[in-house]
C-alpha cells in the first residue's frame, strides 16, 4: 500500500535562490522576511494575529531547518532539533518564477523553453493581438492593456468596464494574459468563452496562461474578485507525474488549481474550494478516499494570491499559522505507506517592492510513518519531489530529478 499526498503552500519561498539577482530578486525570502517582520511587531493586526510567527508544527516536521539549509541560520526562525520530519530546500531550474513552471517542475518535469512575456509598457500588449481579439470577438475595445495588479486595476477601471462592456486586460511580470470582467453584467460564461478565444491567439506568442479574473460589487469601493476565477494554461509538453501516475493505473485527485496548472492532463479528478481552510477540508476528504497508488495533489492559493501579490505581511503570517493548525489533521490520517511532502512553486515576499512573485528556492519537508528524519540538503532541481513521489509509488525514474526516498529510508 502507497499512497503521496503532495501539498503545494503558493508562493511560500525561503529565498537562496542562487539566480535570484538576474530576476531583481537579490535577497528575497518569504518565509524569513515575514519571520523577521513578526518578530519585530510588523505583522500584528487587531483582531487577526500578533507576535512572533508560531508554526509548531511545520517547525517540528523540520521547516526551520530547512529554511537553514536554503539560506543560513536565522533568529527569527527557531530551527528546532530534533525534528520528526525530512526537510531541506529545492531551486528552479526553470527560467519563469510562475506557477505552471513551479508545479510542471515539482511534477518531475522543467519547463524546457522561455515563456513569452508582455513588456513593461503602455500599452502592453501588441496591437496585432487587440485587433485580432476584436475581429474574432466583436468586443467594442479593451481596458487597461498593461501590467497591473488585479485588485488595484478593478477599482480603477471596473466601473468604466460596466458602463462599456470593455474588459480589463492586464499582465505581470509572469506570462499571464489576464481577463477581469463584471460577473454579472459581462457574465461569466461570456468570460470564459472570452478567455478561450484569446488563449487560441496567444498560444503563437508562448504566453503559460490566459486567466479569468471575474468580479462583482457596484462601485469602486466595494469591487471584489469571486473564486470562480480559472486559468487556461498550456498543456505540459513532455508527460509529467500526473500522467505517469495515472497511466499506471494510479489515481490523481487535484486539490484548488492543480487541474488547471496541467491543463488537466493526469488529472483524474479535480476539487475545488474557496479558500485555504476549505481547500485543507477537500484535501483531507481526499486523503480519505486515496487508494494504494493514488497521489493526492493540492494548491494552497491563498498565501500567494491574498497575501504575496498584495505585500500584506500580516495577512501572509496569519494564514501560514491558520494552516499549521490545520496540519495535526492530516498528519493523523497518514498510515503504513503513507508519504507527505509539503512544498511551494516559487516565492512572493510581501516585504519585497512591487506585486511580483520573487525567485526563490522553496522549503521541502514532510514525513510519513516508517520514515526517520533526514536531512535532504539543498536539491538542484524541484523535480526531485515528483521523482520522490514515483519512488514512493513504484513507478520507473522519469527523466529529470532524482528521487530522494533512498536517503529517508538509510536514515
Ligand atoms: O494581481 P493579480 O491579478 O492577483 O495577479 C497575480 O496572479 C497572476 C497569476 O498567479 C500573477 O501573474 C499575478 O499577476
Ligand atoms: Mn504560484
Ligand atoms: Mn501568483
Amino acid at each position: 500500500m502507497a499512497r503521496a499526498f503532495l501539498f503545494v503552500l503558493d508562493s511560500f519561498g525561503i529565498g537562496g535562490a542562487p539566480d535570484a539577482a538576474e530576476f531583481g530578486d537579490d535577497g528575497a525570502n518569504t518565509f524569513v522576511h515575514i519571520a523577521q517582520a513578526a518578530a519585530r511587531g510588523e505583522a500584528d493586526r487587531a483582531g487577526l494575529r500578533e507576535g512572533p510567527l508560531d508554526l509548531p508544527n511545520m517547525t517540528a516536521l523540520g521547516l526551520g531547518l530547512a529554511a537553514e539549509a536554503a539560506t543560513q541560520p536565522d533568529e527569527a526562525v527557531p530551527a528546532q532539533r530534533p525534528v520528526t520530519g525530512f526537510f531541506g530546500a529545492a531551486q528552479e531550474v526553470s527560467k519563469g518564477k510562475d506557477t505552471p513552471s513551479g508545479h510542471w517542475e515539482i511534477a518531475g518535469l522543467p519547463v524546457p523553453f522561455e515563456w513569452g512575456y508582455f513588456p513593461d509598457t503602455q500599452p502592453t500588449f501588441p496591437d496585432h493581438l487587440v485587433v485580432a481579439i476584436l475581429r474574432e470577438t466583436g468586443l467594442p475595445g479593451i481596458l487597461g492593456n498593461c501590467h497591473a495588479s488585479g485588485t488595484e486595476i478593478i477599482a480603477r477601471l471596473g466601473e468604466e468596464h460596466i458602463r462599456s462592456g470593455k474588459p480589463i486586460c492586464y499582465t505581470s511580470a509572469d506570462s499571464v494574459f489576464q481577463i477581469a470582467t463584471h460577473e454579472t453584467h459581462f457574465g461569466l460564461e461570456r468570460l470564459y468563452d472570452l478567455c478561450a478565444r484569446v488563449r487560441r491567439l496567444v498560444d503563437p506568442l508562448n504566453i503559460g496562461r490566459v486567466i479569468a479574473r471575474p468580479f462583482v460589487g457596484e462601485t469602486a469601493a466595494d469591487f471584489v474578485r469571486t473564486a470562480n476565477r480559472r486559468d487556461y494554461a498550456v498543456p505540459p509538453v513532455e508527460p509529467t507525474l500526473l500522467d505517469r501516475i495515472t497511466e499506471a493505473g494510479g489515481r490523481v485527485i487535484g486539490i484548488g488549481k492543480i487541474g488547471d496548472i496541467f491543463a488537466h492532463r493526469g488529472v483524474s479528478e479535480v476539487r475545488k474550494a474557496a479558500g485555504n481552510m476549505a481547500l485543507f477540508d477537500v484535501a483531507l476528504a481526499a486523503m480519505d478516499d486515496a487508494a494504494d497508488g493514488d497521489l493526492v495533489f493540492a494548491n494552497f492559493v491563498d498565501f500567494d494570491m491574498l497575501f504575496g501579490h498584495r505585500r500584506d505581511v500580516a495577512g501572509y503570517a496569519a494564514a501560514l499559522e491558520a494552516f499549521d493548525a490545520r496540519l495535526p489533521e492530516a498528519l493523523s490520517r497518514l498510515v503504513d505507506g503513507d508519504l507527505l511532502i509539503l512544498t511551494a512553486d516559487h516565492g512572493c515576499d510581501p516585504t519585497w517592492p512591487g506585486t511580483d512573485h520573487t525567485r526563490e528556492r522553496v522549503p521541502v519537508f514532510g514525513t510519513g510513518p516508517g520514515l526517520a528524519p533526514a536531512p535532504l540538503g539543498v536539491r538542484t532541481t524541484f523535480a526531485d519531489i515528483g521523482e520522490t513521489v514515483a519512488a514512493h509509488l513504484g513507478l520507473p525514474a522519469g527523466q529529470h530529478g532524482r528521487s530522494f526516498l533512498a536517503e529517508l529510508a538509510d536514515a
